[in-house]
């Protein structure tokens, strides 16, 4: 116990970057948010151009104003007597000492009022750094991604952007220290080390990257790797007390494990099928997916008869389908144009208890039927859809997932305990379906995955997925657990329409589902 909290100690000392409680107006959580930082970066170096601009204007006002005095005393290096005996030269001398230098000063003294902040930049905030970070070391761990190849700006196979410099690798095995992702503390840090080594110019030192380097492989447990390093440490600074200290505590842990045996690793959430089917590597067998049909739907309203819809059934039981061509690329531009500015973090739960929640790291906005005349145009196209009952359904819920962005595996039916009524405040019952809308592709990651069952629908444009969340007696369908994997790369938009057991007393399309419907 002592060692550790002489660790913590020390960790007070090391960690550069504060962390800050959450904050309402966060950047990472929605990629559409993020254009908002690149628009403050635009204006930075607008007002950069401008100082600029200015600064080369003064210099060379200054620069006429310099030669100009020169030129007054040329004269005076040949005969300085005779020079200063005409009192007009005498005169102007002491004009420009008391006068004319001064207005120089000051101009030279007075800034360019030109700030590259004000209230009008949008900052990102250190819990949007922190965030980027932490999700960063997420999709690390999902999708295997090494330090080394993201440090050479490559994803999956394919370089995207420039290289990291030494220092930027630190910086990010930095904040993984803070959030307690040692092991790729240690990838990026050792990467940092290795791109130190090389790089002609040291926006860092060595000692610096030890220093983190040390402390993320002792809270690994990797203590003799650590020693090793904080060898190095101490000959670079042989008297550096902190480091010193750290290799006393390194070593008792060290004799400590000898006597005891290794510490016990926490071992990581298991999810069940959520991260194959996230990678895509989970497959259902040929004979889970040969009664699997493609058709055009028709049945749910005469308008269907005209312009039927293109199903794809992803399961019978549970029945998950996808509807192709359910919305249009100019119906989601403007779905979006009205959501970005009311975009908010998403929260988890009722409406009673709804928190913020590391399980979703997204940002949604709420569009009603009654507010936004294509919002209505969707439900009524989702009565089609879906045989079933608008008079029961939710707002429209449109969310923009952020980087890393995704939803852990969830219900979206509320378990209740017998008494209590689901979603009291609508009074509508439990959620018995969902539909939705796929308002985005996603470059790479991000499907919406059923890990019960081992079904995975990666997003298509324009796309729409249902399934029934309850059974025919109301209970809740526990095959119906989903989660969104973390979106790789891309703006993951999505709109949800929840729909509610009232009103749908005679309206279940008990054809689709033989066995349950
Ligand atoms: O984004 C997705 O793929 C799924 C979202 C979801 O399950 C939800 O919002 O409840
Ligand atoms: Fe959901």
């Amino acid at each position: 116990m002592a060692v550790k909290s002489v660790f913590l100690l020390l960790l007070g000392n090391f960690l550069l970057i504060s962390v800050q409680s959450h904050n309402p107006s966060e950047f990472f959580t929605s990629v559409a948010n993020l254009e908002d930082l690149l628009e403050s970066e635009r204006t930075i170096l607008t007002r950069l151009d401008k100082y600029i601009r200015l600064s080369e204007e003064k210099t060379k006002f200054l620069k006429r104003q310099k030669e100009q005095m020169k030129n007054e005393i040329k004269d005076a290096s040949k005969d300085p007597i005779s020079f200063l005996s005409n009192p007009i030269n005498a005169f102007l001398l002491m004009k420009r000492l008391i006068d004319d230098y001064k207005k120089i000063d000051n101009l030279m003294q007075m800034g360019l009022e030109v700030h590259l902040f004000d209230d009008s930049i949008k900052q990102p905030s250190n819990n949007d750094y922190k965030g980027v970070v932490e999700s960063m070391g997420h999709l690390q761990e999902l999708y295997n991604l090494k330090a080394e190849d993201l440090a050479r700006g490559e994803i999956l196979g394919q370089v995207k952007t420039r290289e990291l410099a030494s220092d930027e690798c630190y910086t990010i095995g930095v904040i993984m220290t803070q959030t307690k992702q040692h092991e790729l503390a240690i990838a990026w840090l050792r990467e940092a080390l290795r791109r130190w080594s090389v790089e002609p110019e040291k926006a860092i030192s060595k000692f610096e990257i030890l220093d983190f380097l040390t402390y993320s492989m002792a809270e690994d447990g990797q203590y003799q790797e650590s020693l090793k390093y904080i060898n190095q440490m101490l000959k670079i600074d042989p008297k550096h007390e902190a480091t010193l200290k750290k290799k006393e505590v390194v070593e008792q842990w060290l004799s400590h494990i000898e006597q005891n045996g290794p510490k016990q690793k926490p071992s990581k959430p298991h999810r069940g099928l959520y991260e194959p089917l996230c990678r895509g590597e989970y497959q259902r067998t040929p004979a889970q997916v040969a009664n699997l049909r493609c058709r055009y739907e028709s049945k749910n309203s005469s308008f269907l008869k005209i312009a039927p819809f293109k199903l794809e059934e992803a399961s019978l039981d549970p029945l998950i389908v996808i509807y192709h061509n359910a919305i249009s690329d100019k119906e989601i531009d403007q779905i979006i144009q009205v959501s970005k500015p009311m975009l908010k973090r998403s929260m988890v739960g009722e409406s009673f208890s709804k928190e913020v929640s590391n399980e979703r790291t997204s940002q949604n906005a709420w569009l009603a039927d009654y507010d936004f005349e294509l919002v209505k145009v969707l439900s009524l196209r989702t009565e089609d859809m879906t045989g079933l009952d608008r008079k029961s359904y939710e707002s429209l819920q449109v969310n923009n997932y952020g980087i890393g962005g995704f939803y852990l595996p969830h219900f979206d039916w509320v378990r209740t305990n017998g008494t209590e009524e689901p979603y009291k405040d609508m009074g509508l019952g439990n959620r018995i379906a969902t539909l939705m809308y796929y308002l985005s592709d996603v470059e790479q990651g991000g499907a919406t995955v059923f890990p019960q069952i081992g079904v995975g629908v990666f997003p298509k444009k324009g796309s729409a997925i249902f399934w029934y969340n309850l059974l025919p007696d109301g209970t809740g369908d526990e095959r119906t657990l989903h989660g969104a994997c973390p979106v790789l790369l891309g703006s993951k938009w999505v709109a949800n329409k929840w729909i509610h057991q009232y009103h749908q007393e005679f309206r279940r399309p008990c054809d689709l589902h033989p066995n349950h419907w």
